[in-house]
């Protein structure tokens, strides 16, 4: 099977990258069901990589239904030590206005519905989160950013994401809630993805591309589909440009994260007397350990 250490996971808008070449389709199979769409294996300037789009490639899971471990699962299994996450999201900071980007630092979970774990059935496992994203991961993100010089867009070079549940957007009252709490942004899907990743031993960093300003701006609309449809094209042809340097400038530089060793301390089970059962189901994730 071919591999890429470096995986891409394309959201809103972010169906496919335009530029990669020599692309292979994969289907992937894994412990927790089918990712979300084949992963696309190809090559961006030179350097091996794979892409999946998150909401699959014609936008039809919701943010609830997106296979998040198998998503990770599969990109553990073709090879993946770093992950590119690319998310629209809603801006909860007037200085970040739509079609800018920001790498976030921080998360704050509001999900209701979604596993966040791989662990469980007899292995019991907690990964340290308190800085979830892999930092150096992001700072090559922010590189690439800012060597590009982006028309209209400016970098928030930190900020803290707040992931919701969804379909639905947030009430007002809401949002002021969020922004009463210093976060900077909001979207429905990067805390599970952040924590899996961890779990999977992959750094994991966030570009998020900003649509619009959510509900609580007094000057601008409460936000709609229609409205961030308008910001998502912009926004997917400057995200690829920031995925093709960054992928570059990883390349040329890639680095051990903490992320990579997640697990070494996180294990509380005596794996010699976990259940067989799990054991094979999680022995990807697990193998260093056994
Ligand atoms: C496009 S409206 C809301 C939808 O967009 C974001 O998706 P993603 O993070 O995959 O770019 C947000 O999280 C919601 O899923
Ligand atoms: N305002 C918003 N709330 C949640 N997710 C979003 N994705 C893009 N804009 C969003």
């Amino acid at each position: 099977m071919k591999t890429a250490k470096i995986g891409i996971i394309g959201g809103s808008g972010l169906y496919k990258m335009e530029a990669l070449k020599d692309v292979e389709e994969i289907e992937v199979s894994t412990p927790f069901g089918s990712p979300s769409d084949n992963l696309i294996m190809g090559n961006l300037a030179g350097n091996s990589v794979v892409f999946l789009a998150r909401h699959g490639r014609n936008h039809t899971l919701l943010p609830s239904e997106v296979p998040y471990r198998a998503n990770i699962y599969a990109m553990k299994k073709l090879g993946v030590k770093y992950i590119i996450s690319a998310s629209a999201v809603g801006s909860l900071k007037a200085e970040a206005k739509p079609l800018d980007m920001v790498v976030p630092d921080q998360f704050i979970d509001r999900t209701k519905n979604r596993i966040s774990t791989f662990f469980g059935e007899g292995i019991v496992a907690h990964i340290a989160f308190a800085d979830p994203v892999c930092h150096q991961l992001a700072q090559v993100l922010i590189d690439a950013i800012a060597s590009l010089n982006l028309t209209d867009v400016t970098l928030h070079k930190s900020g803290t994401y707040v992931c919701m549940e969804g379909p639905a957007f947030s009430t007002k009252a809401e949002s002021h809630l969020y922004r009463s709490w210093d976060a900077t942004v909001i979207g429905m899907t990067n805390l599970p993805e952040a924590k899996l990743a961890r779990e999977a031993e992959i750094a994991y960093a966030t570009l998020a591309l900003v649509t619009d300003y959510d509900c609580w701006h007094p000057d601008h609309d409460s936000v709609t589909v229609d409205m961030i449809i308008a910001n998502l094209h912009r926004n997917a042809t400057n995200a690829q440009k920031v995925i093709q340097e960054t992928v570059k400038r990883l390349s040329d530089r890639p680095f051990v994260s903490d992320a990579h060793s997640a697990l070494k301390y996180a294990i509380l089970t005596q794996l010699d007397k976990a259940p067989q059962a799990t054991k094979q189901k999680l022995e990807l994730l697990l193998q260093k350990y056994l």
